[in-house]
């Protein structure tokens, strides 16, 4: 006789071969293999009522914009709250929680979304993590963004995240002596100098950053603006300047980027010697840190050593902090090192704008497929980054183009999008995150019915990351959400996954391998639910939870069924930092 189960707990022992683990394994429950010790137990949960004296709901301050509808009424008196916000709310509750989009998106914040009221827009809208860029801005102006996205986060329950992006050297222009823009047209006679002048430049004169600039470049050179988008061949020089025909006319933008080009290469002369992070740069990274950022970026690296230093730096400016340090790749250089640079980062960047102006253009999409694979294997997120939606930065609506460009990035299953002018100064930065919203739900559904990622199996980790046992509890835990379990003659699938996790760490290993329903991941302070959102199908909770798994169980279904974020009947399957065990749980 089969008795009736609420709750199965599957212990693997720490020799436990994940192959064992094939989905069919689980079609019915109970299925005792000699290598699983399947554990029958009463139910492990007291009915919901003996714990309800046990919970607190949270503030209603931070719920005033969501009415529960079926809610109970439980009284408060324990246990930390657990922070739930609007968008998450209501993307699990739109069309059940295996629907929750997976890929996150990372917004650049400028002129266009600096106010608390945009801030909140792109808030509601799904921003997971906010940017800011410090090529721009003071020190003031980025505080305030950071001091509303805090705000936020403390009164509306969000976790979004804060990334700051270096400067580093790159080549660049000058400020245009406070000029918006100016005009290059066809055959026209530039200077490029490294002279500056304030505000009294003369005419078709454009100030460069970077000293060596006149003994890099030779006549006959190519020097490119913002990878291309204005063009210039050098006819002359003369001491400090630059004497240039345009070649391609366009519109010069205040400290836009600067390459030459010699014989269809890139010039890397005196520039390959600056450093990968400035004297500005490392003022701006002790501003960061003593903000508390989540991130930092940093720009141009072209080696694993630069990312070391800096993670020794940050251990000891301030060795409380939790702060990812995410290598973007951008500089040619990077090509050639990236397992070492990816390896020693917390998370990388597919930063396609400066990449495209250092690298032929047709070879940035293999590129990009072979970083984002790469971090996958390396486990770390990987954000892709520049011109996704460029065109919304004027219309409303995207090309058809830049959504098959995203539709990619989504099948590709990078962690996370990245708007950059179309939500730092465009026309219409809800309506692009809109987008980005959409077609990821849309792709991932698809891939999900399809099954039209490449392989449901995650590329085999590197020998160079230990995932150890935890490592094989996750991808065992992934792999059991797509089977299809017997309950009472009912057919249950798996709602989501809950992991609690002190470091994060569990629940990385647990997004690495791509499972197919959400996972609720439970961390104990709020630092490490924001580090998490950056990840790909995290649901990020902040819980006080304790070494007891039972009345962690009990504490956060409790939670969840008062939101209507579970309900009774889920399946759910279970893992921990604390037990190595994989339990199958159908909540009471
Ligand atoms: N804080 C800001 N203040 C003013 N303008 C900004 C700010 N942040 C971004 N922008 C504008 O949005 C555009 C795109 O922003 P973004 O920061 O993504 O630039 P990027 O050139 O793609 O990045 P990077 O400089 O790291 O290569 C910028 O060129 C700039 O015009
Ligand atoms: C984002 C960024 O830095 C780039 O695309 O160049
Ligand atoms: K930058
Ligand atoms: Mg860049």
């Amino acid at each position: 006789m089969t008795p009736s189960i609420t709750s199965q707990s599957l212990r693997l022992s720490s020799s436990f071969s994940i192959a064992a683990l094939q989905p069919h394994t689980f079609s019915k429950i109970p299925l005792p293999k000699s290598h699983l010790r399947v554990s029958r137990q009463a139910p492990l949960f007291k009915p919901i009522s003996a714990v309800q004296s046990n919970v607190l709901l949270p503030d209603a301050s931070k719920t005033a914009t969501f009415q529960p509808s079926n809610a109970p009424h439980l009284t408060a008196v324990n246990t930390e709250a657990m922070e739930v916000d609007r968008a998450t709310e209501v993307e699990l509750k739109e069309n059940g929680s295996r629907s929750k989009r997976r890929t996150k998106i990372v917004c650049t914040i400028g002129p266009r979304t600096c106010g608390f009221d945009e801030l909140e827009a792109l808030a509601v809208g799904g921003m997971n993590v906010a940017r800011i860029n410090m090529c721009h801005g003071t020190h003031e102006w980025n505080r305030k963004v950071i001091e509303h996205v805090r705000r936020l986060n403390e009164e509306r329950g969000f976790a979004i995240a804060i990334m700051m992006d270096t400067q580093g050297s790159e080549i660049h222009m000058g400020d245009l002596g406070g000029a918006t823009s100016s005009k290059a047209e066809d055959g026209e006679i530039w200077t490029f100098t490294v002279r500056s002048f304030g505000s009294n430049c003369p005419e078709r004169t454009i100030s460069v950053n970077y000293d060596g600039f006149a003994e890099d470049i030779k006549v006959g050179d190519e020097l490119l603006v913002d990878g291309g988008m204005v063009r210039f061949v050098v006819t002359e020089k003369i001491g400090p300047d630059v004497i240039c025909c345009c070649t391609d006319p366009g519109l010069l933008l205040p400290r836009a980027n600067l390459t030459f080009w010699r014989n269809g290469s890139l010039v890397q002369e005196h520039n390959a010697m600056l450093p990968t992070i400035s004297s500005k740069d490392w003022l701006d990274i002790d501003y960061g840190i003593a903000e508390g950022v989540d991130f930092i970026a940093v720009s141009f690296v072209k080696s694993a050593e630069v990312i070391k230093h800096l993670k020794s730096y940050i251990a000891s400016r301030s060795p409380a902090s939790n702060i990812a340090v995410i290598a973007k790749i951008e500089s040619i250089d990077s090509l050639k090192n990236l397992n070492e640079i990816i390896l020693a980062s917390d998370g990388a960047m597919v930063a396609r704008g400066d990449l495209g102006a250092q690298v032929p253009l047709e070879q940035v999409p293999s590129i990009q497929e072979k970083i984002v694979q790469l971090c996958r294997q390396l486990n770390k997120p990987v954000i892709v980054a520049s011109q996704l939606l460029e065109s919304m930065i004027e219309y409303p609506i995207p090309t058809r183009a830049e959504v098959a460009d995203v539709s990619e990035v989504v099948r590709q299953q990078a962690d996370a999008l990245m708007l950059s002018g179309e939500s730092a100064m465009g026309q219409f930065p809800d309506k692009a995150l809109a987008v980005l919203r959409s077609v990821s739900l849309r792709i991932e559904k698809w891939c999900r019915e399809g099954k039209q990622h490449a392989t449901f199996e995650p590329p085999p980790i590197s020998s160079s990351v230990s995932a150890g046992i935890p490592g094989e509890i996750c991808n065992g835990a992934a792999k059991i959400v797509t089977s299809v379990f017997e309950l009472s003659a009912n057919k249950l699938k798996a709602s989501a996954l809950f992991v609690y996790t002190k470091t994060g760490q569990m629940a990385s290993l647990l997004s690495r391998s791509r499972p197919d329903c959400p996972i609720f991941a439970f961390a104990p302070t709020s630092s490490v639910r924001r580090r998490l959102n950056l990840q790909w199908g995290l649901v990020p909770f902040c819980l006080n939870f304790s070494d007891d798994m039972e009345s962690n169980l009990n504490q956060t279904f409790s939670l969840l069924k008062a939101r209507g974020l579970i309900k009774s009947g889920d399946l759910i399957i279970v893992v921990s930092d604390m037990l190595q065990s994989i339990q199958v749980i159908n909540v009471p």
